[in-house]
């Protein structure tokens, strides 16, 4: 491996996958790490902060992280030159030392750059997206019971119309796409060919069945009650109704689970329930009874919306988690699921939350669970002694407002 301007860490070891699947992770490995654009360069020292104490902590010292910085968006651009927004150096670090974390990266809407952390998704074939989303005691909730939200999203992560496969209305290659669809293909339902863009949404058997498969094999693993297929089938009957269908067809062929009744929901042989809904009632049931929801599997977009819709549930996206993960190669970026918040950067002010929670499941993806504990013990403390950033401060009676740094120190006081 080599870097064309990184310089490779010097101390620390690498994570190795065995053939059986495990990770080798030795006491010093390199973790790679990307800051973020806008609110990175605050929730970024914090979370690094939190896991080295919390490391430290848990192995009297035995154990070390050894950060190595990696660049994506704006500190790319300066550290590579212009139009440099994800070098191959970032990928190479990611490939090589198999388990990174990286800060939110801004993504401008319309023309530009397309989004540099769907890049990373594909480019590494990082092919689910697992965002847990559950409740922590005290934390401010628009529901009534917010302790009833317990799921665990595998959003598809390669595919979609996340694929960026997009002909801008005007352009000669829409055009020719448009004559394709109306002369070839016998279209007659674009309503105003003359202006339309038009997207592609591709869904594969291969994508539907290698994210389905991780979210049962997950919901084995864990012990959790359902697993739930989540799509927009009687619309998209092509692409989110296959979805449905072959996601059924694993919980069958591979997991031999029988047809209730009529089917199509099926039961895996130690009681898991494999279930599918469309996705705008599944909005909101998530509100009206999310009790009945578990592990749930759906494609990019849809996985996209119900991120943010859920963990607004549970007390916004200040502090929902997420990891992009291949089962397969053991590739993982843990990263927050909310954006740059350009507004707030810079001030020391946002919840680092997001990321915190990000690296505890990096850090039980790497079986270093002792450091993982001490960090959520150490985060419930803070928000149920309402010490807390501004987002749940403005909605807590009688909270103390904390900065960005100081929330990352009430935790570290928690443990
Ligand atoms: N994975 C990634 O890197 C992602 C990147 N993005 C990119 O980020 C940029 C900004 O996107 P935008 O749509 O504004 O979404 P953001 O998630 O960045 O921000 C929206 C709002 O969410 C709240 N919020 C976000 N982060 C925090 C936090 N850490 N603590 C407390 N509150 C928080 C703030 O609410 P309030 O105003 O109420 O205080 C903020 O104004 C875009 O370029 C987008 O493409 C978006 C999503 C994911
Ligand atoms: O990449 C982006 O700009 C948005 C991605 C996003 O919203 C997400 O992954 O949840
Ligand atoms: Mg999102």
């Amino acid at each position: 491996m080599s870097f064309e301007k990184l310089e490779k860490p010097s101390v620390g070891s690498v994570i190795k996958k065995k053939e059986d699947g495990s990770l080798v992770v030795g006491d010093d490995p390199i973790i790679p790490f990307i800051e973020g654009d806008g609110i990175g360069i605050d929730i970024t020292p914090a979370m690094k902060h939190v896991v080295d104490s919390a490391v430290e902590k848990a192995y009297d010292g035995k154990k070390k992280i050894n950060w190595f910085e990696v660049y994506a968006g704006e500190k790319a651009v300066e550290e590579y030159g212009d139009d440099t927004w994800l070098p191959e150096d970032t990928l190479t670090a990611f490939q090589e030392y198999l388990v990174g974390i990286k800060g939110p990266l801004t993504t401008p809407v319309g023309g530009g750059i397309r989004s540099l952390n769907v890049a990373i998704r594909q480019k590494l074939d990082l092919f689910a997206c697992v965002r847990p989303v559950k409740y922590y005691t005290g934390t401010p909730s628009p529901v009534k019971h917010p302790e009833k939200t317990d799921m665990v999203i595998f959003r598809e992560n390669t595919e979609d119309i996340y694929a960026g496969i997009e002909y801008q209305t005007g352009t000669p290659e829409n055009k020719k796409l448009k004559d394709f669809l109306i002369d070839e293909l016998g279209a007659t339902s674009i309503r105003f060919p003359e202006t339309s863009s038009l997207g592609i949404k591709p869904i594969s058997i291969e994508g539907t069945k290698r994210l389905v498969r991780s979210a049962i094999n997950y919901a084995i693993e864990e012990e959790r009650d359902s697993v739930t297929l989540v799509h927009k089938g009687n619309i998209m009957k092509f692409t989110e109704g296959s979805f449905k269908n072959w996601g059924y067809e694993v919980a069958r062929e591979e997991f031999d689970a029988e047809v209730i009744g009529e089917g199509p929901w099926c039961k895996l042989p130690n009681g898991i329930v494999v279930k599918d809904v469309i996705a705008d009632a599944f909005l909101q049931q998530i509100l009206t009874r999310p009790d009945e929801y578990d592990v749930i599997a759906t494609m990019n977009l849809n996985g996209d919306y119900v991120s943010d819709a859920l963990a607004a549930c549970v007390g916004g996206i200040g502090i929902a988690p997420g990891a992009n993960i291949n089962y397969n190669s053991g590739i993982a970026v843990f990263e927050a699921t909310h954006g740059t918040a350009p507004k707030y950067t810079g001030q020391d002010k946002v919840n680092p939350g997001s990321l915190i929670l990000s690296a505890v499941m990096m850090l039980r993806y790497m079986g270093w669970k002792e450091a993982a504990d001490l960090i959520e013990k150490g985060l419930e403390k803070a928000i149920s002694n309402k010490r807390v950033t501004y987002d749940f401060e403005r909605l807590m009676e009688d909270a103390t407002l904390l900065k960005c740094s100081e929330f990352g120190e009430e935790i570290v006081k928690g443990m």
